[in-house]
């Protein structure tokens, strides 16, 4: 049955709250090489390093949706989203990456896909960096590089001046921890920088700048004139003790989420601004005992703490599972140096249903958890769930998904009417299934099948649409028995 994980019995969204659905241009648009568009790091990797990819897929196709868009507005007005939440390909708009050359078929294709969104009144919702850094510019250091700042800024500004008379919601970068980390420490994303526990820090330093150079900019030059919205999506995969009577591991737990969100949230949303001061602490130990001259991770000087600060005008949560610490010590798998071995945990991932993702299990009340954490934190920021989702291996009956969305909402009503967490919108990942990465194909998050079998890509509803869409009309959660996995009821 769709459980409730709460005493109450909360099915209805406040007056106002909104929906809707997202993607990223890698995942979903193809045409790599088409129409001017330079190669990008993940082009790079999937050709030159196929083995990284579990099928063997990559995003020279991917959904097609660079031609393919209309489709695609066609389903998001089916689902009767609020907003539709996608990625700019900055290599598609500055093939050198940088602003000596404006591609026009680039800015033709946003401006199409905005155009066919205006046609629906769906609001667009969008990311200016989701992990597809122009090749030229990882040839150059890419985030390790601090001239990497005034580039991401001049790419904003393009961006800005382009299409700000029609977005009015900007989300800087998509989850910076995935980029600093599994980019550049931790060689399980493009560019697959092989530099754990220094290139991770390097890249949180220029890109914590990037992102204030670029809010700086829109309040300074654009604000006024397009009253749009700025903000940052960052994510988590929640960490709690094993054992809630276990000091050491409640103590351990507050370490590993101030490494894993702090390590982006406090520098933007706290009254002290600068990294934790945890994660300052204990990367400067371990660099002392690990031989290093200075720690491998410097607290931000008095100038950057204060040009940081307050640059966001929501928090963007991107959520989809919790995880155990069980205790102190350094994970068997960490590196030395590593974010990993910095924090001085362990952990386990063994709580929570499976899902086709090793790393995602089905954990609802972590996320409450999470939510009311991030109120008592950042000083009650207004929030909206940028990315929220569960993996299966591609079945039109997802009745798990339906079950995932049902408890993970629900959770979110539970601290809007008890907790009064300001949580104002929901972003259900993903539109349609679409390359996860190094999982390729494999594991699929869509709300909508994708046959990439078929050269026509056809898009298939499956039953969590038809869910998604009942939740988008009434504004509450669905009930139907027809959500409801036969299997399971006749129990
Ligand atoms: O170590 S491996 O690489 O073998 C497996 C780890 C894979 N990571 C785990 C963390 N996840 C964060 C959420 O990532 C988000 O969620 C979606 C689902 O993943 C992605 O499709 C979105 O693009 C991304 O924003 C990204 C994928």
């Amino acid at each position: 049955a769709l459980s409730q994980t709460s005493s109450a019995h909360y099915t209805k969204f406040p007056e106002g709250f909104t929906f809707g659905v997202a993607t990223a241009a890698y995942q979903i648009e193809g045409a790599w090489n088409v129409s001017g568009k330079s190669e990008n790091v993940w082009d790079r990797l999937t050709h030159t390093r196929p083995d990284m990819i579990a099928d063997g897929t990559n995003g020279d196709i991917a959904c097609d949706s660079y031609n393919r868009y209309r489709e695609d507005v066609e389903e998001l007005a089916y689902l009767g989203v609020d907003f539709y939440r996608f990625s700019l390909s900055w290599a598609r708009i500055l093939p050198t990456g940088q602003v000596n050359y404006l591609n026009p078929d680039g800015i033709r294709y946003y401006n199409d896909l905005l155009e066919a969104l205006e046609a629906k009144n769906i609001e667009p919702l969008v990311t200016l960096f989701h992990w597809d850094l122009p090749q030229s510019l990882q040839d150059l250091g890419g985030w390790a590089n601090p001239k990497m700042i005034e580039y991401f800024r001049d790419y904003a500004d393009v961006c800005f001046r382009e299409f700000g008379d029609k977005i009015k919601s900007w989300i800087t970068f998509n989850e910076p921890y995935e980029i600093c980390e599994d980019a550049y420490g931790d060689e399980k994303k493009a560019p697959a920088v092989n530099s754990h526990g220094v290139g991770n820090y390097l890249c949180s330093d220029t890109l914590l700048k990037a992102h204030a150079e670029v809010y700086h900019l829109y309040n300074d030059t654009y604000r006024s004139k397009q009253n749009g919205k700025v903000m940052i999506s960052i994510n988590s995969i929640w960490y709690e003790p094993k054992d809630p009577e276990n000091a050491e591991q409640v103590t351990l737990a507050e370490v590993a989420n101030q490494f894993k969100f702090g390590w982006f949230a406090h520098p933007i949303f706290t009254e002290e601004g600068g990294y934790p001061s945890i994660m300052v602490e204990n990367v400067a130990r371990q660099s002392e005992a690990e031989g290093y001259p200075r720690p491998r991770l410097e607290q931000f000087d008095e100038y950057w703490i204060q040009r940081i600060k307050g640059t966001s005008d929501f928090l963007g949560i991107n959520h989809y599972t919790t995880h155990l610490i069980t205790g102190a010590g350094v994970d068997p798998v960490a590196k030395s140096p590593s974010w990993l071995k910095d924090i001085g945990a362990l952990t386990t991932m063994e709580v929570g249903e499976e899902s086709a993702s090793e790393w995602l299990r089905v954990v609802p009340t972590g996320f409450a958890n999470l939510l009311r954490w991030c109120k008592s934190s950042y000083n009650d920021p207004p929030i909206y769930i940028t990315e929220n989702g569960v993996s299966d291996r591609g079945t039109l009956q997802d009745y798990k998904r339906i079950q995932y969305f049902n408890d993970y909402l629900t959770e979110i009503l539970n601290v809007i009417y008890e907790d009064g967490v300001n949580v104002l919108g929901y972003t259900a990942w993903t539109l349609m299934d679409n390359f996860e990465w190094r999982a390729g194909f494999s594991e699929r998050f869509g709300l909508y099948y994708v046959d990439i079998n078929d050269p026509a890509l056809p898009r298939t509803p499956k039953l969590s649409a038809e869910y998604y869409r009942q939740l988008t009309n009434t504004r509450e959660l669905p009930q139907d028995d027809r959500f409801k996995d036969p299997a399971v009821r006749k129990q």
